[in-house]
């Protein structure tokens, strides 16, 4: 069987990369399940592991491959019909969260998405911090996020939801929909481009598979390629995460979240209101507390902005300057705070070395 990578979004950007390595193939992870992936080769689906030399490499959790990775690999002497992962092809795009550990290092949630269906649905699951909170993880991840509210069927007032979500929504597209009657289905499905990859986030229960599920409708090739494998005995209790649509797209199921930890976010983008509204305090350096002369404080006296944004800002802010930072990034914080920026610091350095000189 010879599979199609592009449509597990293959592009001529990975296949140049992929020329580099003669003898190695070119495989998408398509699942994990701990140390064993799933990846789909030219040959269809093969479970893969990684070499010794990477796995003793990969310091971090984010150098070992994630669902959405293409990597090179061959395979195995040992094992018949599994691969070893070699190399993990340059990302464009990685959505990472803190680790649930030490939170030294982040964990990859998915790698080489275009864009990012944050999912919330619009009865129990509503809460405008919690979008605060992916909006900010969606932004640094180089993927455009769309904000994707479900279950519209169990919300008696759905316009008045719309309208509380655009305090936090700004620049992002809303799409709602409900599985009842598969509305707002061709919506997302413009989303989602030929060869483009849409990771679907949010937390558990919200409705993520059903809607994946609804998307593939069409798709029924794919399930009965995953019915053949079992029969042949290839059994893999292992559900794919990684899944080609019929219009060519390429959606990403991720588990459900319970916690969602900042581990490095774009707060500048998600809270643009608070930033440029900074832009205009009196101080450069005001913290918004107590200062004359702030125009946050004043946003909030005339209702322009809410109290519980700016303490969500505050709280991400904190959250991300302090607890998931390693050392490397902790270094870099403190530069940025001394000198603006690494480019900045660079300069004032060598202003002060042809100071010296003369
Ligand atoms: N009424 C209603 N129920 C829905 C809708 N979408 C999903 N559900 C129900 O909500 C429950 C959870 O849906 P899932 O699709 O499993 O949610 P999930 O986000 O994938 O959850 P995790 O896999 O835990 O991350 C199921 O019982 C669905 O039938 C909807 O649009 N309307
Ligand atoms: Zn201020």
């Amino acid at each position: 069987m010879i599979t199609n990578l592009k449509k597990y979004g293959l592009t001529t950007v990975f296949e140049q990369a992929a020329a580099e390595f003669k003898d190695l193939i070119i495989a998408r992870v398509i699942a994990q399940h701990r140390t064993l992936y799933q990846v789909m080769t030219v040959d269809g689906p093969r479970s893969a592991v990684v070499t010794g030399k990477l796995a003793y490499e990969a310091a971090g959790q984010t150098r070992f491959p994630a669902v959405g990775d293409w990597v090179m690999v061959a395979p195995t002497a040992s094992v018949s019909e599994q691969m070893v992962i070699h190399q993990i092809l340059p990302r464009h795009s990685v959505l990472a969260r803190g680790a649930a550990g030490n939170g030294a290092d982040g964990q990859i949630i998915a790698a080489n998405i275009d864009t990012i269906f944050i999912c919330m649905s619009l009865n129990a699951d509503f809460n405008l911090r919690r979008m605060e909170r992916y909006l900010t993880l969606a932004w640094e991840s180089s993927a455009t996020p769309v904000i994707v509210l479900t279950k519209a069927d169990l919300c008696e007032d759905v316009s008045a939801k719309i309208r509380d979500l655009a305090e936090v929504s700004v620049g992002v597209s809303v799409v709602v929909c409900s599985a009842v009657d598969q509305s707002g289905y061709e919506s997302l499905l413009t989303y989602i481009q030929p060869t483009e990859t849409v990771a679907f986030v949010g937390s558990s229960g919200v409705g993520k598979s059903t809607l994946i599920n609804g998307l593939l409708g069409q798709t029924v090739l794919e399930t009965k390629e995953i019915r053949q494998d079992d029969d042949k005995g290839r059994h893999t209790t292992t559900h794919r995460q990684l899944l080609p649509l019929a219009n060519g797209g390429v959606v990403i199921d991720t588990p459900g979240m319970r916690e969602l930890q900042i581990y490095v976010g774009d707060l500048s983008k998600t809270f643009e209101d608070i930033d440029s509204l900074a832009q205009q305090c009196k101080f450069r350096d005001c913290t918004h507390q107590s200062e004359p002369g702030c125009a946050v404080k004043a946003a909030i006296v005339d209702g322009t902005l809410s109290e519980e944004r700016l303490k969500s800002y505050r709280k991400l802010q904190a959250e991300m300057s302090y607890s998931g930072l390693n050392d490397r990034q902790l270094e870099q914080e403190k530069i940025k705070r001394m000198f603006g920026s690494k480019a900045q610091m660079t300069q004032k350095m060598r202003a002060v070395k042809q100071r010296k000189h003369r």
